[in-house]
């Protein structure tokens, strides 16, 4: 997969140099560049916003350096493959989900714009529909000061799901939302600490029982903690509530 994020902020994305993100591009598992807006600017200045039409407070990000920048990524597609994704973060988005980051994970190629101030010039959104697949995509009901750091996420949560990138891929197995339900309490060594004990069941060998009791574990703390997640979950795999481990 390649990925291409654009930004006022290119240092912000240094984080991707690091960790999990860093050795799958080392390992050339992801392709992924960051580009400096400014670099598509043709004044003196660099300039990246002007006011707003209409008035109001702040600034809004101006068009043609967005459209040369993300003209400059399309032109790089080799012929036959998919339309680019071009992702635009913003509180106004569909919401980043782990069934969209199985979705985009898929995808040949990952445009990132990551907007400042009061946004990008709508302008830029409906020219981009000719040449990318355009997805404004929020990560939840809280105002941020721009997107480099929904990038970060979305990036690593997407990236995590590539081929090759987790070194054990069971791991992606019994995560948190990857069922539906709440990822079960994990423990380790030592079975008993500050008088608090691992639950039995974890330390019985049976295998069979201590599977039941995770799901089991997952119900429970999903019910307590995200009860709208239980209204999509299929029924049918909910254990038996009145089980006793
Ligand atoms: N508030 C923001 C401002 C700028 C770009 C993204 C966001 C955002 C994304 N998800 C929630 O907020």
């Amino acid at each position: 997969m390649r990925i291409d994020v654009v930004s006022i902020f290119p240092e912000y994305l240094a984080p991707l140099e690091l960790s999990l993100i860093g050795k799958a591009r080392q390992d050339g598992l992801l392709d992924l560049h960051v580009h400096d807006l400014r670099d598509f600017t043709t004044d003196k200045h660099r300039s990246v916003d002007d006011t707003p039409y209409g008035g109001g407070a702040g600034m809004v990000m101006k068009a043609e350096p967005w459209a040369q920048a993300l003209a400059s990524l399309t032109e790089a597609r080799r012929d036959g493959v998919a339309r680019p994704v071009l992702i635009v973060p913003s509180p106004a988005g569909e919401r980043f989900t782990q069934a969209l980051a199985y979705e985009l994970a898929e995808e040949d190629q990952l445009v990132f714009a990551c907007g400042r101030y009061e946004g990008i010039d709508e302008r830029v959104i409906e020219w981009a529909e000719d040449h990318f697949t355009v997805r404004p995509m929020s990560l939840g009901d809280y105002v941020l000061n721009g997107g480099e750091v929904a990038v970060l996420a979305m990036v690593e949560a997407i990236g995590r799901l590539l081929p090759g990138v987790v070194g054990n891929p069971d791991s992606l197995v019994e995560e948190s939302h990857s069922d539906g339900l709440l990822e079960y309490p994990v423990y380790t060594k030592p079975a008993s600490w500050r008088e608090r004990d691992v639950p039995a069941v974890l330390l019985s060998g049976n295998h069979g029982k201590i599977a039941q009791w995770r799901r089991h574990e997952q119900y429970r703390r999903t019910a307590e903690r995200r009860p709208d997640l239980l209204e999509t979950f299929d029924a049918g795999k909910l254990p038996r509530a009145d089980r006793t481990f």
